[in-house]
């Protein structure tokens, strides 16, 4: 069976940016259809499905943790009797969960035949997703998602009552960040997952902005570089510069060593270490350079990420280059039923203290710091990108209503004094 098993149909990249008029025909009936099920299905229906939510990630994550999707890729389908005794549980729990993943839409059933006596699972295209080496992979997501931050999620009441991250409270006081330097592996897995993001839609910013415009692209907080792979990948001109924490980018050294397929872009690439809260050891600023922050101010406060930015604002100096923040932004609007992004907002303060952000939010922030928003540019997906060039920075950043902005905070990081005059930084690249 194992020899003759061919899963290439499952592995195929199934993502494809489509044209826009049919992009957003897409949203539109996808949306419809979830808001028509919303009237058809009964409201105790309804509710009683909203709690099960959590039963599907946990089954989810336990055949992910057991490599079911990696050893029916491998050998074909199979039994759970088989692949209990090759993974060591218990067959009885085994099979009854492969049943509800099957409801829940994982895997499918052969049925067994003549003369056989058990069904045998093997992938269908989403359990597919959760092999090693499919360019959609989500596994290490699906991992970290629930290995550490499910803990933090059932503390979501604490959270408001408290009014402090729920993060911090299951696992020691750390913050995440801290949590993940201190936890290698789980880093590890962290930054695995951040590149798997990109099967969700994220690289559509890479085709739905002209990054050719720009003659370096610096992605700071890159984890391991899979945005700005893309990037250079797709548009010939920009050298790329990936900037995080030292022992993020000696893994990723390492990982950009070891895969050919990022060959062809190495030597248009180099890797910085530093703290994006210590301008100084951010990448200075040069004419044409666009500062990339890809997922990384939703994960902090108003305080910080006016740190974070005011960080860049003075790497940038008086070089003529662009920020480019790519997040899912929100509107107003209550309504959101495909993407519910608001989802995301509560993810980010159950696990970060951070937010996700409104165009009036954007604008605030980066006033605080020294930018002025430009645009936003809507992508074929969740994402957007905000888009800001180097302004006046201000002598004191206005506080806002939710946001005590600490001046003493980034002062302290020393990003406060910049010695240049703003001025001249007004004309776009
Ligand atoms: C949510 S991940 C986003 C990764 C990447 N931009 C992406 O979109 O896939 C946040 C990143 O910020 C990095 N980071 C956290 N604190 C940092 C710091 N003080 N200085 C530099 N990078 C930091 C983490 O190592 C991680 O790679």
């Amino acid at each position: 069976m194992s020899e003759q098993w061919d899963e290439s149909h499952l592995m195929r990249d199934a993502f494809r940016v489509p044209p826009w008029p049919i992009y957003s025909f897409g949203v539109w009936l996808l949306s419809s259809l979830q808001l028509a099920k919303r009237c058809i299905e009964p409201p105790p229906t309804t509710l009683f499905d909203m709690v099960r939510g959590s039963w599907r990630s946990q089954i989810l994550y336990t055949v992910a943790a057991l490599h079911i999707a990696d050893i029916l890729g491998r050998e074909g389908p199979q039994t759970s009797q088989h692949l209990a005794e090759s993974i060591g549980v218990s067959e009885n729990r085994l099979y009854r969960t492969l049943r509800a993943a099957v409801q829940i839409g994982l895997f499918e059933v052969v049925m067994p035949k003549k003369g056989e006596e058990h069904v045998r699972f093997k992938n269908n295209k989403r359990s597919a997703l959760l092999r090693e080496g499919h360019p959609n992979c989500l596994k290490h997501m699906v991992l970290h998602m629930t290995d550490h931050n499910k803990p933090a999620w059932d503390e979501l009441l604490w959270g408001v009552r408290t009014g402090d991250p729920p993060f911090e409270y299951t696992h020691n006081g750390m913050s995440e960040f801290e949590w993940l330097k201190a936890n290698p592996s789980e880093e590890d897995k962290f930054s695995k997952a951040m590149k798997e993001v990109d099967s969700l839609g994220l690289h559509v910013a890479v085709v739905d902005y002209n990054w050719n415009r720009h003659g370096r692209i610096i992605d700071v907080g890159g984890a391991y570089g899979s945005f700005l792979a893309s990037i250079l990948a797709k548009h010939a001109k920009p050298q790329g510069m990936l900037f995080d924490q030292s022992q993020v980018i000696r893994r990723a050294e390492e990982v950009w060593r070891e895969d050919e397929d990022l060959a062809a872009i190495r030597d248009r690439t180099d890797f910085v270490a530093g703290d994006f809260f210590d301008a100084e050891t951010l990448p200075a600023g040069l004419d044409g350079d666009a500062y990339l922050l890809r997922l990384i101010l939703h994960d902090w406060s108003d305080d910080d990420s006016i740190a974070i930015l005011s960080s860049v604002r003075h790497a940038i100096g008086k070089a003529k280059a662009r920020l480019l923040i790519v997040e899912t932004t929100m509107g107003d609007e209550f309504d959101d039923p495909l993407f519910q992004r608001a989802l995301m907002d509560v993810h980010m303060m159950v696990c970060l203290n951070g937010h996700e952000r409104t165009v009036p939010e954007w604008k605030q922030l980066l006033a605080a710091a020294g930018f002025r928003f430009s645009r936003l540019i809507k992508t074929r997906g969740v994402f957007s990108l905000v888009e800001a060039v180097p302004a006046k920075l201000p002598k004191r950043p206005e506080s806002s209503e939710g946001s005590s902005v600490d001046l003493q905070r980034y002062k302290s990081h020393g990003v406060i004094s910049v010695d240049f005059d703003p001025a001249d930084l007004e004309n776009e690249p």
